[in-house]
């Protein structure tokens, strides 16, 4: 479901050129749950970018599907963002001035064109899938953190997005909290419908799911800077 063909990426910083990425080739499966470990700053946050059409590479082509990333407009891009894949991150994001109710049904108005009764009878649903729904008139700042991740996943997958990216989904909650969230993700995506790729440092959370991957497993940069001789990343 997602193909990565001779994809690179460096960054321009104070005058030079700091190659990032480097993937030759890599195929994740549709319905698969990866979770993509390393340390910080080799490159996993800008991948996760990358498939998601915010950033485009230097080189090579990402396809999900069928279609073709680079392809596409960034209007397009953001149009199938929109309607095909679903972003965690780790602050959440949400607008603190509307409740969480609301901040799951904008998105949803963005991407659906359904009728506003169906919507919010979508949307109790997701609140009690995920035990929130006496919740849900709350605003993030009367909520916990592990509450407002909760709510953040409902935005991500409500729409029902065929891929599913979470960045440090676990980065700023407790363990107790970091357990239930990796629970909670893995369960909402089981089935075969979404596939779903993690990036995190939490080694917990990694090794809960079915495939876990290093992201020197994939990106060569690593091991190409040092034949040259150069600074490890
Ligand atoms: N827009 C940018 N301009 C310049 N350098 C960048 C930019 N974005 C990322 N980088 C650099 O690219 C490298 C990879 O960053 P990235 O955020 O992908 O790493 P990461 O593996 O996700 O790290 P972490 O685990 O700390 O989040 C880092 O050295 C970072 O400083």
């Amino acid at each position: 479901m997602l193909q990565i063909r001779g994809l690179r990426k460096q960054f321009h910083v104070a005058g030079k050129e700091i190659p990032i990425l480097d993937i030759p080739e890599w195929h994740v499966g549709q319905g698969e749950k990866i979770a993509i470990t390393g340390p910080s700053g080799s490159g996993k946050s800008t991948l996760l970018h990358l498939i998601s059409g915010i950033m485009r590479p230097d080189e090579g082509d990402i396809l999900i599907g069928e279609n073709k990333l680079s392809g596409m407009s960034e209007a397009l891009r953001d149009r199938f963002r929109g309607e095909h894949i679903g972003y965690i991150l780790q602050d959440f994001h949400l607008i603190p001035s509307l409740t969480a109710r609301e901040n799951v049904e904008i998105a949803l108005a963005r991407n659906r064109n359904t009728g506003r009764g169906e919507r919010l009878e979508l949307i109790n649903h997701w609140f009690e899938r995920v035990g929130m729904l006496e919740r849900r008139d709350h605003k993030p700042s009367q909520l916990s953190r592990g509450q407002q991740q909760r709510v953040a996943i409902i935005r991500a997958l409500i729409s029902g997005p065929t891929l599913v990216l979470a960045d440090e989904p676990t980065g700023s909650l407790d363990w107790e909290t970091a357990d239930e969230i990796a629970e909670l993700l893995l369960e909402l995506c089981g089935s075969d419908r979404h596939t779903l790729l993690v990036v995190t440092h939490d080694l917990r959370m990694a090794e809960r799911f079915p495939t876990c991957r290093h992201i020197h497993e994939i990106n060569e940069i690593h091991r190409r800077v040092r034949k040259q001789g150069g600074l490890a990343i």
